[in-house]
């Protein structure tokens, strides 16, 4: 009997040496003329014959993605209100894409199946139907056998995915079909009841599978042509950046740059496996390549990229002689785990320290998180600074650069933006600072303008 690592070799030399796993988001998926980019980038490339899919997205900026919709039908089902009208939408989109396309699959019937059953699902079911069927699509158009995520991508009971099992299971599916379409962003327990990543995580689904296959590349195919220096919504027509190292991708993507899921690097950075951020609209062009090490030369820029977020806020202490206090830090930062809360940065100085939150895991205990910071630590002073947003500026090379975060405040500070805080991360390898949530857009256009703009 062949075994798996048998079948991987048969497929490398096949696929001459390379197995790409192509990942296509929302917005390469969204419509039939997407559908057909998609089938003429797998067609170009005999490496690409494991597909993963997200649900169908935007066709333009004033659409709505499929996910958002059925997020719509679960919100209108738990408080009765009649869900018709939306299914009905979400069907037309499905079925607009069947016809264009001449495919088979009978799109109608499958949804108004789904539709009529639609009271004893779970949100988790209802929400996983977009990738589902954009799957069952792309499969008979693409001429690649369907498999289901419920049936590979395994969950524990508490929400963690099993990759030992999801591994095994990927592998047996390449032994036995040499190729899949496979939709994103959701899995399955034991017992087949559907969990989901959180949002965006069809690019998690992407990289698991590039690492059960052991895969040359991880192709995430999108609407940009990589990975930018700058939110495009925020700065006109930013420059895509070359390569980047999977450190400096997490810090971006951690911080908003919604363009791959922060937690999308972990599978494959731990085999070694490169992503390539690519455009499905502009597949001629060179994209990003993420990897573990950048050779850096003299004209790199200093700063790779710069992303941000907003509505965070921070709890600010001060002591007198708090140097002196043994545990005082640890005790704010123990208030806090009790109360279950995330902490995101705690930017220090002599005498006093703050802890920066995101508002919204705070909102209904912040009362409560000072009352107790006030009884156990008897501080001077205890403040809550709110509509925060926080700016991280990325550089692998700001570390051999001085004078970076001299001249980064200087130019804020002509532009007579406020900084609230700033804390940098133990590598160098980023400088993150807090400005009012209103500064947030100006901020951004500041840096960009001073470090990044190749025309100015
Ligand atoms: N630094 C960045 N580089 C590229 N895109 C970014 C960045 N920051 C935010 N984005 C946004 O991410 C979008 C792509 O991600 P997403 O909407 O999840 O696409 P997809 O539907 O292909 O999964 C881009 O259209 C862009 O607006
Ligand atoms: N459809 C899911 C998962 C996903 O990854 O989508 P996209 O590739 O469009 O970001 C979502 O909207 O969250």
């Amino acid at each position: 009997m062949e075994t798996s690592g048998d079948a991987l070799t048969a497929q490398r030399t096949k696929a001459g040496h390379m197995i790409k796993i192509t990942k296509f988001g929302g917005s390469s998926v969204a419509d039939a003329g997407q559908f057909k980019k998609v089938k003429r980038i797998i067609e170009a490339d005999e490496g690409r014959r494991f597909v993963v899919v997200s649900a169908a997205g935007k066709r333009n900026s004033d659409d709505n993605k499929i996910t958002d919709l059925l997020y719509l039908v679960d919100a209108h089902r738990t408080y009765h209100v009649d869900c018709t009208p939306l299914l009905e939408d979400i069907k037309q989109r499905f079925v607009g894409i069947a016809s264009e396309l001449g495919l088979k699959y009978p799109m109608a019937e499958k949804f108004d199946e789904f539709a009529a059953n639609i009271k004893g699902y779970t949100t988790e079911y209802i929400v996983s139907r977009g990738e589902y069927f954009t799957a069952q699509l792309m499969s008979e158009y693409l001429g690649l056998p369907f498999a289901d995520a419920a049936d590979y991508v395994r969950f524990h009971h508490d929400g963690t995915l099993d990759m030992q099992r999801t591994c095994d299971r990927i592998h047996d599916l390449v032994v036995r079909e040499g190729s899949f379409v496979l939709p994103g962003f959701y899995g399955a327990t034991a017992e087949g009841d559907v969990r989901l990543f959180s949002r965006g995580g069809g690019d998690i689904t992407g990289a698991i599978v590039a690492r059960a296959l052991n895969a040359d590349l991880y192709e995430n195919w999108t609407d940009v042509s990589g990975f930018l220096t700058a939110d495009p919504r925020i700065v006109k027509r930013p420059r895509s950046i070359r390569r980047i190292t999977f450190d400096e991708m997490h810090e971006l993507s951690y911080m908003g740059a919604s363009v791959l899921h922060e937690e999308a690097i972990f599978p494959v950075r731990e085999a070694n496996i490169p992503i390539a951020i690519l455009n499905t609209n502009h597949p001629e062009e060179r994209g990003t390549i993420i990897q573990e090490r950048v050779e850096s030369s003299e004209d790199d820029p200093v700063i790779t990229g710069i992303a941000g977020k907003k509505d965070f806020l921070t709890v600010h202490v001060s002591k007198t002689k708090m140097s002196d206090s043994v545990g005082l830090l640890a005790r704010a930062l123990g208030i806090f785990e009790r109360y279950g809360v995330s902490v995101e940065h705690v930017p220090t100085g002599v005498d006093s320290f703050g802890v920066v939150v995101n508002s919204a895991d705070v909102k209904d205990k912040i009362y409560s998180i000072v009352a107790d910071i006030q009884r156990e630590l008897k501080p001077d002073e205890v403040k809550v600074i709110d509509q925060l947003a926080l700016i991280s500026v990325v550089g692998r090379n700001m570390s051999n650069r001085p004078g970076t975060s001299g001249r980064l405040f200087y130019e804020l500070g002509k532009k007579d933006i406020n900084i609230r805080l700033i804390t940098q991360s133990s590598q160098e390898i980023n400088i993150i600072f807090g400005v009012n949530n209103s500064d947030f857009e100006d901020t951004i256009r500041a840096v960009y303008d001073a470090f990044l703009d190749e025309e100015a």
